[in-house]
């Protein structure tokens, strides 16, 4: 371990028995030999080795099982490695399961106190900070109430609030901020940033893209229990989501083997056919855009919605739904400032005069980037009689930072003469997840989107003005 290492892990493993049923590990401990065993193995971890700089920030990223976890309890002394060994330096606090040192007779104050004498501070310490605290947990007389009448996100503000005012040299935290209301995780975002100011080693392990790529120094990708990537967090992510999108590629390719139970309709026979025809003679997708034979098979053949009911009061239905880049290719995954297409095959019940579709993209800190319908931009795709069909398009420039994103689509109907009436005829909330992957040629920009900056400069004495347009 170096002068300036706050942890050095070392081919750290860790494994777990995973018992059939509480008797069989019962009987696991009782002497003598099974000839079945008793339990399997599984290796929460395996060959974990890193070392984090003094000062800086890492963030552990990775799919939900892959170690993030376990690696957290290991360096903190929670869990011990079954091979390999870790040195962590300096005072550690960790907020691996939010609160979970505080006695739930006592006050958040008293609390305070408990944990800053656990910590063996001076018992001056927690009375001088005292105010700070309460003013970041911000939960008003329920500070001065028993910790077991808390709801859960009080308990989570008082713990940040606590921890993050004791003084830490190395601070783990595990999703801490993805806990709490948007205004409390963006306090969080506030607080880690000066503790990094401050000097604090800071690991945090996440699920929030955004939250990593702005925070961390680096950021290690576990996949499986391995260390798949360390290096700076655009590097990392960008693999992270690589790796998420081959898996979602073959799990739609394997989803999409036909099954003797699927078999396709004879009108989706026929389209596909016709499809098939167009291609074999040299036509893209998006030479077809519109045609009422090759579009709603594409549609259908490449759907997102897998059959799912959305809801609504079912006036008009989304039967099958795809996200399409410029060429009329279905997309997976996106990059930064590229324009995606979100096409729906729209179908009338009954009659239904204006309908109007929507979406809407969520950002990874659940905040809503942009929320639309046709109606808004006056496009009227109505009216519609039973059983007729409309394909529609929204195209949107995806001008976000890199991370994982998630869609709304929903069909519903919006009158231009009685703006009062609205009702949502087919709606499917947050029914997929978009991963953005970060672009080199997009636009830098720290923020929730790009909205399009022009800068202008021109010196005083000729006001030659020079001026560059956005991109
Ligand atoms: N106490 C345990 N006993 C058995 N298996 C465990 C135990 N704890 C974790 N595991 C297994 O170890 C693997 C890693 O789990 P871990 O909780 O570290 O993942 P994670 O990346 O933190 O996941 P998430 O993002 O869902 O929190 C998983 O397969 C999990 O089922």
């Amino acid at each position: 371990m170096t002068q300036e290492s706050a942890i050095v892990a070392s081919g750290i493993g860790k494994r777990y028995r995973v018992y059939r049923s509480p008797r069989q590990r019962m009987l696991d401990w009782l002497p003598g030999e099974s000839r079945h065993p008793r339990y399997r193995e599984v290796w929460a971890l395996r060959d974990v080795s890193f070392e984090l700089k003094r000062g800086r920030c890492l963030g552990v990223i990775g799919s939900n099982g892959s170690g993030k976890s376990t690696l957290l309890k290991i360096l903190t002394g929670v869990a011990q490695p079954t091979t390999g060994t870790v040195s962590v330096k300096g005072r550690v606090l960790s907020l691996l399961e939010l609160g979970t040192g505080f006695n739930p007779e006592l006050t958040g104050r008293q609390n305070v106190v408990a944990s800053a004498s656990l910590m063996g501070l001076p018992p001056d310490f927690a009375a001088e900070r005292m105010g700070d605290i309460a003013a970041f947990a911000d939960i008003g007389v329920h500070f001065d109430h028993p910790v077991r009448t808390y709801s859960s996100g009080m308990f989570v503000r008082l713990a940040f609030a606590t921890y993050m005012h004791m003084e830490p040299e190395l601070f783990i935290v595990d999703e801490a901020l993805s806990v709490g209301d948007l205004f409390f995780q963006q306090k969080c975002a506030v607080a880690m940033r000066n503790l990094r100011a401050r000097g604090v080693t800071l690991l945090f392990a996440s699920h929030d893209m955004t939250a990593v790529q702005e925070l961390c120094d680096e950021a290690i990708l576990l996949d499986r229990g391995h260390v798949a990537a360390h290096g700076i967090p655009t590097q990392t992510i960008t693999r992270y989501l690589a790796i998420q999108g081959e898996r979602q590629s073959k799990a739609v390719s394997a989803a999409r083997q036909p099954s003797p139970a699927s078999t396709p309709t004879s009108q989706d026979a026929g389209a596909e056919k016709a499809v098939a025809e167009k291609a074999a003679a040299g036509e893209t997708a998006a030479e077809g855009a519109g045609s009422e034979t090759g579009l709603p098979a594409l549609i259908r053949r490449d759907d997102l919605l897998q059959g799912r009911r959305g809801t609504g009061v079912g006036g008009c239905l989304i039967p099958a739904l795809r996200l399409i880049d410029r060429q009329g290719n279905p997309v997976g995954q996106a990059r930064c400032g590229m324009e995606l297409g979100i096409q729906a095959l729209i179908r009338a019940q009954g009659d239904v005069e204006e309908p109007n579709f929507g979406i809407d993209l969520v950002d990874p800190q659940g905040r809503s980037v942009m929320s639309v319908g046709s109606s808004n931009r006056d496009v009227w795709i109505g009216p519609l009689g039973a059983g007729e069909e409309r394909v529609v398009t929204a195209w949107l420039r995806l001008a976000v930072p890199p991370g994982r994103y998630r869609l709304s689509v929903a069909v519903g109907e919006c009158r231009r003469l009685d703006p009062y009436h609205a009702v949502f005829h087919d709606l499917y909330p947050e029914f997929t997840e978009l991963d953005v992957l970060p672009d080199d040629g997009a636009a830098m920009f720290d923020g929730v989107a790009d909205i399009g900056i022009a800068v202008e400069t021109f010196a005083m004495e000729n006001r030659c003005a020079a001026r560059v347009e956005p991109t």
